[in-house]
């Protein structure tokens, strides 16, 4: 296996009426929820995807299936912290992730740092190395409908001997 690895993630959740929803592992209050098996935290599940993708190591229903009663409910950032062991014990470590939000509502800018924390907490690894950006779809499609949000990650892997 080659010393670099790119990967990607996508995924979406429905928005319904709620009081918050969690983006990468910030509780972010506000009039709606997201619809999910787990806490619903789109902006992890492409994080997730994102890594598993990088080695090729499937997705995240084939590691934590929605059929399973186990992940009702389930903290995302358990999964994503699951997911890294995984990329870490095959001799990698996360260079940089990059994740983008399309979302029309709610307003996020307040949010960035935070999520960049969060997710840096999660798996252990410097802020500098998470970025998290925001966009509406200016009201186009579903997203601008505010009916669903969607996420998109990208994550660069380095191997630990990497020279
Ligand atoms: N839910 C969102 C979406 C976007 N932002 C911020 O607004 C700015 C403009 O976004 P565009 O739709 O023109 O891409 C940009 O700085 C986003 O970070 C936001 O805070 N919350
Ligand atoms: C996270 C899991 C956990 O049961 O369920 P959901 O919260 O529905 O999220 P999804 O993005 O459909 O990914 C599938 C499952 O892994």
């Amino acid at each position: 296996m080659s010393k670099m690895r790119i990967g990607h993630g996508y995924d979406v959740h429905c928005l319904g009426e709620g009081e918050g929803i969690h983006l990468c592992g910030v509780w972010i209050p506000c009039s709606y929820c997201l619809i999910a098996h787990s806490d619903g935290d789109v902006a992890l599940h492409a994080l997730c995807d994102a890594l598993l993708g990088a080695l090729a190591l499937g997705d995240i229903g084939k590691h934590f299936p929605d059929t399973d009663p186990r992940y009702k409910g389930a903290d995302s950032g358990k999964l994503l912290a699951h997911c890294y062991q995984l990329i870490r014990v095959a001799g990698y470590q996360l260079a940089n992730a990059d994740i983008t939000i399309a979302a029309q509502t709610p307003r996020l800018a307040d949010y960035i740092l935070l999520m960049r924390e969060s997710i840096a907490k999660l798996i252990a690894v410097d802020v500098n190395q998470i970025s998290v950006k925001a966009t509406t779809t200016e009201k186009l499609g579903f997203v601008g409908r505010s009916e669903g949000i969607a996420v998109d990650a990208v994550v660069l892997l380095e191997h630990n001997d990497v020279n």
